[in-house]
């Protein structure tokens, strides 16, 4: 499928930017449907564009947000993309939305990834927002390069739900949902800040291997137009 390039004059600009699109998105979903889903990534990038989102006035209590990734850690790690999320998205407007978080107390994240796929199985499919992140090693979701189930994940004919995923380079383990939950969301973003991502993002446009930049899955094989949200 097709990528646009929309452009920002800075991180504040691309903050408002894409929280205007998400938001537009998810309301429309509201209007037709009566509720909407969104699925987000974690990391550094994401910070401005939640805070931006959660004072959009859409009817948050009719939107499920659900993380496109996250580690096997508690919401009190600092590291948990479920903590990033409370403590910037789900706030203002945005606190009335319902969250689904992929993390659970289970003895194993085998068994944790199961709990999940089982629970976001109740939002229903496709999701109205993708927002994906990329690492600086092409990384997407979890979707690493030399991660130990990556051919599973990436593969389109892999069922919907959540699996999990250890890769050098990624701390703990992950849990992700698979290329088939993501690709087909009503709107699909990938955000990106600064002239390093943009370089990575130029070379996972080139010809080469899925599994050595795994971004390249969703630029190559997403079924929905990948709309790539950019500032320096
Ligand atoms: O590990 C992760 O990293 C990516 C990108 O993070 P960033 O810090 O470079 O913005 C993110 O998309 C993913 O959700 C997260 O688990």
């Amino acid at each position: 499928m097709s990528a646009s390039l929309h452009i920002f004059e800075n991180g504040t600009a691309l903050a408002e930017g894409l929280a205007d699109a998400v938001s537009a998105k998810l309301a429309a979903a509201i209007e037709a449907r009566g509720a909407a889903s969104i699925a987000v990534s974690g990391g550094t990038t994401p910070k401005a564009f939640f805070q931006a989102l959660s004072r959009r006035e859409i009817d948050w209590t009719k939107v499920t947000v659900t993380l496109v990734d996250e580690r096997f850690v508690p919401p009190e790690n600092e590291r948990s993309n479920h903590g990033l999320v409370a403590a910037n998205l789900l706030q203002n407007k945005a606190k009335a939305a319902r969250f689904l978080p992929l993390y659970n107390a289970a003895a194993t994240a085998e068994d944790a990834a199961a709990t999940a796929s089982r629970s976001v199985a109740a939002i229903g499919a496709p999701f109205d927002v993708v927002v994906l992140g990329m690492g600086t090693d092409g990384h997407t979701a979890s979707f690493f390069p030399r991660g130990t189930r990556l051919k599973e994940a990436i593969d389109p004919a892999t069922p919907r739900g959540v699996i999990t995923m250890d890769a050098d380079g990624a701390g703990e383990t992950r849990l992700t949902f698979t290329f088939s939950s993501l690709e087909d969301a009503g709107l699909l973003v990938l955000h990106i800040e600064g002239e390093g991502k943009k370089e990575v993002l130029a070379r996972a446009e080139a010809p080469g291997d899925e599994t050595e930049m795994p971004i390249r899955a969703m630029l190559r094989h997403a079924t929905s137009p990948l709309q790539i949200y950019w500032a320096p």
